[in-house]
């Protein structure tokens, strides 16, 4: 199968340690053997850390975006560290780029593209352009709740929702930099357009990558209607 991983910059930065770049690393080995693998990074703190100086600099939200993006890059980078000679050494810099790349049967590792949208929404472009059997975005909570997990202890967990209800759910959301809001409206149209199969789940357990791959019962999936 040909897969797209969007892993959250929440997950791979929480506690800038290499632990988590491993064991990502030994998931993603070993799903490569049977399958193609293209993996888009998040920010994470980081990313919003250089924003927040952009932003106090006065320089506007694309400006942003794009210190945003150098991050996305850069832990992209990390990843690829990780992975060895099993990941493609450099960090497309747009969907071509990682097509092409692709051509090395190695994984391929992309941050972000361009101003005005979120790693999730190049993970959704990518699973499109690329024809991707399944889409996986892990992040930092079980999937998508019916509000804020973390603000909200009875928030419940949505098994399976619309692309349609989806965009209902997001569309008063912020979307400057740094704060597209749990999943930006891009993502959901693409996955919308292109009937992208896709499953939202905790990422601070990478195993939960294997379990979706069995089709266990996890997180949140989308439905591209
Ligand atoms: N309806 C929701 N369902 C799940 N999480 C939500 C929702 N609304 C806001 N969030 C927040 O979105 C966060 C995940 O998004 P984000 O911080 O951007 O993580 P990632 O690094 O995966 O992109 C969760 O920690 C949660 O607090
Ligand atoms: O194609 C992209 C990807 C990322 N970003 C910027 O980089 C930040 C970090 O990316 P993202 O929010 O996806 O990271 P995560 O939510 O995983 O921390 C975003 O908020 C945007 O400001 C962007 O402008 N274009």
């Amino acid at each position: 199968m040909r897969i797209v991983v969007a892993i959250g910059g929440s997950i791979l930065m929480k506690e800038y340690d290499y632990k988590k770049f491993q064991e990502y690393a030994e998931i993603l080995r070993f799903l490569a053997q049977e399958n193609e693998i293209f993996v888009v990074v998040g920010g994470g703190k980081p990313a919003r850390d250089y924003i927040s100086i952009v932003r106090d600099l006065k320089c506007g939200e694309a400006k942003c975006d794009d210190i945003g993006i150098e991050v996305t890059r850069l832990n992209a980078k990390l990843l690829i560290l990780a992975l060895k000679n099993d990941a493609y050494p450099s960090v497309p810099h747009n969907f071509q780029e990682a097509e092409k790349y692709s051509a090395s049967g190695k994984i391929v590792i992309m941050g972000g593209t361009e101003p005005a949208h979120s790693t999730d929404a190049v993970s959704a472009i990518l699973a499109e352009y690329t024809k991707a059997d399944l889409l996986i975005n892990l992040t930092s909570v079980d999937g998508m709740y019916d509000k804020d997990p973390t603000n909200n202890s009875d928030a419940k967990l949505i098994e399976e929702i619309t692309a349609t209800e989806m965009l209902e759910f997001i569309k008063n959301k912020d979307v400057k930099a740094g704060t597209y809001e749990f999943f930006d409206m891009t993502a959901i149209q693409m996955i919308k357009r292109s009937s992208l199969e896709t499953v939202i789940a905790n990422g601070n357990d990478p195993k939960n990558l294997l379990k979706i791959l069995k089709k266990e019962k996890l997180g949140t999936r989308i439905i591209a209607k």
